[in-house]
């Protein structure tokens, strides 16, 4: 069963419409990048998917069980600590608290967050720390489908690439799914099976573009070429580099 359907979907804020007609096919195993200028309704698209905005017209299949969101804002409890906040994840779960303790460091650990951190409160935490904790809480659950939402903006280069590389490890080798917002080409090119290229005026997708190879086996070399190539001579990606407002500012 695909794990999630968008069919003909449509929003309007405020009497204006953000998404007008947008469809779209997530299968396991497939993560699916969505890539647009600013403003045109990925944030929107990913939320009504997700079921956190309820669309004006059009339906959405969920053949998962269990998601999780990771926005481009950590949005922790600020009075938790580190633990306490993945411990949200598990909300739900049966499970011990010998069971939900192993849980929590295994995702603390695979974000990197040292043990010494476990106990700090976000304030204590830099951006990428609190970003890293918002990764954990999503993994704790281990969710079958994850939504992120621009999550690595806040995190120096080596630990994005970290980040990616668990993505590609965690959510797309055990067949699990997800939808990638994103501005960087090279990191929907480095994690993505497809990339969703969104139309500036707010209509929907425009079209979606295959990216060879599995993601675990493309090469820096491979992901600089693609999306030199994309970025030059695709025309969907030059409707996507022309009118992003934060590249031209
Ligand atoms: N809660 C809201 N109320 C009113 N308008 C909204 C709301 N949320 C989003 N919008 C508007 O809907 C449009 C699409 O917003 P959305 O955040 O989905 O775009 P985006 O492609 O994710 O943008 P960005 O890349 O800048 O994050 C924008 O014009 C935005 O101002």
């Amino acid at each position: 069963m695909t794990l999630l359907q968008l069919n003909a979907v449509g929003h309007v804020f405020l009497g204006r419409a953000v998404l007008e007609d947008a469809s779209l096919r997530v299968e396991h195993g497939e993560m699916v990048a969505l890539v647009g200028p600013s403003g045109c309704g990925k944030s929107t698209l990913s939320q009504i998917a997700a079921g956190l905005i309820i669309p004006r017209h059009g339906q959405v299949t969920r053949g998962y069980d269990r998601s999780a969101f990771v926005f481009q804002e950590p949005r922790l409890l600020p009075w938790a600590t580190v633990e306490a906040n993945v411990a949200l994840g598990l909300s739900g779960h049966a499970l011990s608290r010998a069971q939900q303790s192993a849980r929590i460091a295994d995702a603390c650990r695979r974000v990197s967050l040292e043990e010494s951190d476990w106990h700090k409160f976000p304030s204590q935490l830099s951006g990428g720390m609190r970003q890293r904790t918002a990764l954990a809480r999503a993994l704790v659950g281990d969710p079958d489908f994850l939504y992120f939402d621009e999550p690595f903006t806040a995190l120096d280069a080596a630990l994005r690439r970290r980040m990616q590389d668990l993505v590609v490890t965690t959510v797309l080798n055990s067949g699990k799914g997800g939808l990638f917002i994103t501005h960087d080409i090279h990191e929907a090119l480095r994690i993505c099976h497809r990339i969703a290229v969104l139309d500036r005026y707010g209509h929907g997708i425009l079209d979606c573009v295959a990216v060879p190879e599995m993601p675990e086996t493309r090469s820096d070399e491979m992901v600089f070429e693609m999306a030199r190539r994309l970025v030059c001579d695709h025309p969907l990606f030059a409707v996507v580099d022309e009118h992003d407002e934060r590249r031209l500012a």
